[in-house]
């Protein structure tokens, strides 16, 4: 029998909504913070998902989540991007939308990149999910507990930010939902193959 796969991060947030879009009992997961190096998009996920492999010695799920500023990048550049977790600590949800107050360009992406590993001698395989939208002015949620940037991103074709909408909403149309719908192709695909 092959061996269990990880998820392995250290965001609860993102556990419960891989959970509930993944359904799978049988992927376990470990809450470990991976370090994550200077690089592009895929270069992170690629090395968080080597890194992971190599602690937990199995097959493992990763992923990084980047929000993007379409003012502030270019081409293979993306800003605040991956390092969008400092920004929020440093400058907060009030403080971010105001970093696009000199441009009238408010649209932004929501990134998500999985990252699965075999072992810590295979090449991991990546999978991205986009969701575009805009940054709001001032924070909107509903739930008690905030996950992040989400009470600032508003989804092209809604009226509810990501922190206003239902998690049922959230969990169909996001960057992680569209990410793990490739993941689970790929994982349906590697069962009927074994
Ligand atoms: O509003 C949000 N909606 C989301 O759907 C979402 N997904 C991630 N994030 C935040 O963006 C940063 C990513 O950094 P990140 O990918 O390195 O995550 P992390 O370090 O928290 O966990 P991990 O690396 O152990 O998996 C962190 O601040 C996360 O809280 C989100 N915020
Ligand atoms: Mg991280």
């Amino acid at each position: 029998m092959s061996k269990p796969i990880t998820f392995v991060t250290g965001n609860k947030h993102k556990l419960l909504e891989f959970q509930a879009i993944v359904g799978d009992d049988s992927i376990l997961n470990a809450k470990v913070d991976l370090e994550e190096i200077q690089g592009s998009i895929n270069e992170i996920s690629y090395k968080k998902a080597k890194a992971a492999a190599k602690i937990i010695k199995g097959p493992v799920l990763v992923e990084d989540t980047c929000l993007m500023f379409n003012a502030l990048s270019k081409p293979d550049l993306e800003l605040p991007g991956p390092y969008i977790k400092w920004f929020l600590d440093s400058l907060g949800l009030e403080g971010l939308p105001k970093l696009l107050a000199g441009f009238e360009d408010k649209s932004a992406k929501t990134v998500c990149t999985f990252g699965y590993c075999e072992d810590e001698d295979s090449e991991p395989i990546l999978f991205q999910g986009v969701t575009e939208g805009r940054i709001v002015d001032t924070p909107r949620f509903n739930n008690d507990e905030v996950f992040g940037f989400d009470p600032i991103f508003l989804p092209d074709g809604f009226e509810q930010t990501f922190g206003e909408m239902d998690k049922s909403v959230k969990n169909t149309i996001s960057h992680r939902y569209r990410a793990l719908e490739k993941v689970k192709v790929f994982l349906k695909e590697k069962t009927e193959k074994n």
